[in-house]
C-alpha cells in the first residue's frame, strides 16, 4: 500500500442539498449549482473548502422502487480504470465538469448506478479532482435494511447490490475513506480505513426521523474516537412533501469526538478548517493507536 499523504489544513464544505425531487436534470442543476456556490467559501480566500461533499442519493429521490429508473452506468471496470470522457453517465459528467470549474475535490454524494455487465443496481459514490477526474468509486457495502414496526421499514436489498471493497483517495493534503450511510453502522469499515491512514473519513448518508435522532452524531462520534480520525456526513435536507425524509444535520466531528460544525434540517452549506494539530494532539494524548494488542485479537485491516 502507498504511504499517505502529509496530512496539511484544509477546508472541508458539505452540500445539505434540498429540493431532490423526480425531475433527473432540475435535480442535477440544482447540485451544480451549490457545489459552485459551496466552493466560494464566504467570498474571501482562505475560506474556499478544497473538498466539498454531496449527499446520498443526490439526483434521484430515495427509495428501492425508483434506483431501477434513476440508475446510470458510470463505465467503471474492475481494473479501476475510470474515464469521464467515455462514461455514458450524466451525473457522472454533471460532476467531472463541476469539480473542474470550480476547482476542488468533490466527493459527489451517491447515485443509482447500473453495472453493465450484470445488470445489477449499487449505490455508488463517486469522487473527482479538482481536474475533473474521477479517482475514487465505494458502492455501499451495506444495504440500508431494516424494520422498526410502526416507524420505518426499507429495504434497499430490494433493488440493490452491496459493493464489496473499502475505498479511500489520495489528496494532496490528506488520505480521505468512503462510505455511504448504513455502512457507517459497522466499525470494521471505518478501522479499516483509519489502519490504511485516512484522516478523514466522509460518508454521504440519509439517515431518517426515527433513527436520525438517536443515533446519527453518536454513530460519527463513536467511529470518530473509535479511530482518532476527522468523521464527515453529509446528508440531503429534509422534505416532508418528499416519500422518505431524511435527518439533515450534516456534521463534522473531530478526533476527540467533538463536532466542529452542524446543520439543521434546512438546505445549507456548512464549511470547516480540518486541523491536523486535532489529529495528532488526540493520538499523542490518548495513545490507543499505538497500544492496541493484536495479540489478544486480529487486526481487521489485515
Ligand atoms: N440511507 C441509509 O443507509 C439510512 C441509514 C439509517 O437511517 C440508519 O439508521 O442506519
Amino acid at each position: 500500500m502507498s504511504t499517505a499523504p502529509a496530512f496539511k489544513s484544509f477546508r472541508l464544505a458539505l452540500i445539505q442539498l434540498g429540493a431532490v425531487g423526480a425531475d433527473k436534470s432540475a435535480n442535477l442543476k440544482h447540485a451544480r449549482e451549490m457545489i459552485m456556490r459551496a466552493a466560494q467559501g464566504d467570498g474571501t480566500p482562505e475560506s474556499r473548502p478544497s473538498v466539498v461533499v454531496l449527499p446520498e442519493c443526490f439526483n434521484s429521490p430515495y427509495g428501492h422502487a425508483h434506483f431501477p429508473t434513476y440508475a446510470e452506468t458510470i463505465g467503471y471496470t474492475k481494473s479501476r480504470n475510470y474515464d469521464v470522457q467515455t462514461s455514458e453517465s450524466e451525473s457522472v459528467k454533471m460532476l467531472s465538469s463541476a469539480a473542474k470549474e470550480a476547482s476542488v475535490w468533490l466527493v459527489g454524494g451517491s447515485i443509482p448506478e447500473r453495472d453493465p455487465t450484470d445488470q445489477r443496481l449499487y449505490n455508488t459514490c463517486t469522487v473527482y479532482s479538482p481536474t475533473g477526474a474521477l479517482v475514487a468509486l465505494h458502492r455501499k457495502i451495506h444495504l440500508f435494511d431494516i424494520d422498526i414496526p410502526g416507524k420505518i421499514t426499507f429495504k434497499e436489498s430490494e433493488t440493490l447490490t452491496g459493493g464489496s471493497s473499502t475505498t479511500f483517495f489520495d489528496t494532496d493534503f490528506a488520505r480521505i475513506g468512503l462510505g455511504i450511510c448504513y455502512d457507517v453502522r459497522f466499525p470494521e469499515l471505518a478501522m479499516i480505513a483509519a489502519r490504511k491512514g485516512c484522516h478523514l473519513l466522509i460518508y454521504p448518508g440519509a439517515f431518517n426521523m426515527t433513527t436520525g435522532p438517536l443515533h446519527w452524531s453518536l454513530l460519527q462520534q463513536a467511529r470518530a474516537v473509535d479511530n482518532q480520525v476527522f468523521f464527515s456526513m453529509c446528508s440531503p435536507a429534509r422534505d416532508l412533501s418528499a416519500g422518505y425524509h431524511a435527518w439533515g444535520h450534516s456534521m463534522v466531528v473531530d478526533p476527540f469526538g467533538k463536532i466542529l460544525a452542524e446543520a439543521d434540517e434546512k438546505e445549507c452549506i456548512i464549511h470547516t478548517t480540518i486541523d491536523p494539530t486535532v489529529f495528532q494532539d488526540a493520538r499523542a494524548g490518548i495513545p490507543v493507536t499505538r497500544q492496541r494488542r493484536f495479540d489478544v485479537y486480529p487486526d481487521v485491516s489485515q
